[in-house]
């Protein structure tokens, strides 16, 4: 039997979806190390935060037990996403780099990972809906697009755990004509307006509830950044590449924000979150027109591909409808195919939270693993 083969492991990123991944990491590490038949074993060698990093000189493993007071503890200077690659590409063994993290300047960076041989495994969005060129970029070099570098996958980037990109993946690779895609692709907005405005009446207020999705764990960091319905745009503007589309940015199609005029020009999220219970009673207008119909209001997103037309907004809808019916931070995405008529291909359950989301990330690194083998 070959001796099984180490496999590098560097976190950026450890808040809510992090801190998730590296439990479930601990645990995969720990079960392949009992299994002495299996073909790989993990060794954390970087960690990081905004403000602070621990990476091992020497490649010899960090604790997956004690990582995070010892992330704490460290003085190593911070490195940007350039000095990281460069340390990682001298790794004697192949590295998965996973990004736990939103940031736009670490995700401009993955082709010079993925040149490297550096495969990455992340939820962060901004890579895969950011420009065109960059979308290009990644899967030229990416092994698991036209190049030979390191493999990339980003499944929690939409609907978090749920096997949505995939599922699109497959359904293009295998030779089927997506047609539209339709269908509450945030877990925020979900959870929003499930809670503030439930089928039967009652529900919290408006800016209470984006509190709770906020502590919850659902919002992007900066709780803005859901309800402009960027967040969704970009989740669209992934699905309608993968499908096919030359999509050129989040914005270059219709997106309904619902951040009020009034509050555009916070400076901080936390300045926002103080001052949007003042707007309270615009949502409050919003929900009883709705009512007065007999109807729900919920924030949802569709593509029709055959058109090429993307938008992102509120639609009212009978309470007898599926996706007035959905229940917490619940994403609801329908595939409608020529194979599947006009009975679409529906995934459903939990789009947002950090278990959920880390099963992704966790389940792409076990793919790049069998093709690291
Ligand atoms: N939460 C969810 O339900 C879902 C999240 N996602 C995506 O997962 C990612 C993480 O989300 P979440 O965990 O909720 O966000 P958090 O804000 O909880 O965590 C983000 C982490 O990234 C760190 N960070 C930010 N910028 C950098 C940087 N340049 N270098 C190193 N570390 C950095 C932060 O550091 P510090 O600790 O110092 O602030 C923090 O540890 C996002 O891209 C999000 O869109 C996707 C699907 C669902
Ligand atoms: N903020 C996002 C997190 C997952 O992508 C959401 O609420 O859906
Ligand atoms: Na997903």
């Amino acid at each position: 039997m070959p001796a099984p083969r180490q496999v590098f492991i560097a976190v950026i990123g450890v808040g809510g979806v992090g801190k998730c991944f590296l439990s479930q990491l601990s645990k995969l590490a720990s079960r392949q190390s009992q299994d002495p038949s299996h073909p790989t074993y993990l060794s954390l060698i970087l960690v990081s935060r905004s403000n602070k990093l621990l990476f091992s000189e020497s490649y010899r493993p960090l604790s997956l037990s004690t990582w995070e007071a010892d992330l704490d503890a460290s003085k190593t200077p911070v490195l940007d996403p350039l000095a990281i690659a460069e340390y990682l590409s001298t790794a004697p063994e192949k590295v998965v780099v996973v990004d736990n993290t939103s940031s736009q300047d670490v995700a401009e960076n993955y082709p010079i990972f993925l040149k490297k041989g550096i495969s990455i495994v992340t939820p962060n969005k901004k890579a895969f809906s950011g420009t065109y060129d960059l979308w290009q970029d990644i899967f030229a070099v990416a092994n698991n697009g036209q190049g030979t570098g390191g493999y990339v996958f980003h499944e929690s980037s939409v609907g978090a755990g749920l096997p949505v990109i995939s599922t699109l993946r497959e359904l293009v690779e295998t030779g089927d004509e997506v047609r539209r895609i339709e269908g509450v692709f945030s877990g925020t907005m979900s959870f929003l307006f499930n809670s503030f405005m439930p089928v039967g009446g009652g529900g919290g207020k408006f800016s209470e509830e984006v509190k709770k999705a906020k502590d919850l764990g659902y919002t992007e960091p900066d709780p803005r950044d859901d309800l402009n319905g960027l967040d969704v745009a970009r989740k669209l503007t992934i699905l309608a590449r993968i499908a096919g589309l030359e999509t050129q940015s989040p914005t270059s199609f219709p997106v309904q924000s619902l951040i009020p005029k009034e509050l555009e020009s916070c400076k901080s999220g936390d300045e926002f979150m103080q001052k949007l219970g003042q707007y309270d009673g615009d949502m409050e207008k919003l929900k009883k027109e709705a009512a007065d119909e007999g109807k729900v209001v919920r924030f949802v997103g569709s593509i029709d591909v055959q058109k090429n037309d993307v938008k992102v907004g509120l639609e009212k809808f009978d309470v007898s409808h599926p996706i007035a019916a959905l229940k917490g931070s619940d994403n609801i995405i329908s595939f409608y195919t020529k194979r599947y008529g006009d009975n679409p291909l529906i995934i459903q359950g939990a789009g947002a939270g950090g278990d959920v989301t880390a099963m992704g990330v966790t389940g792409d690194l076990i793919k790049v693993l069998r093709l690291l083998r």
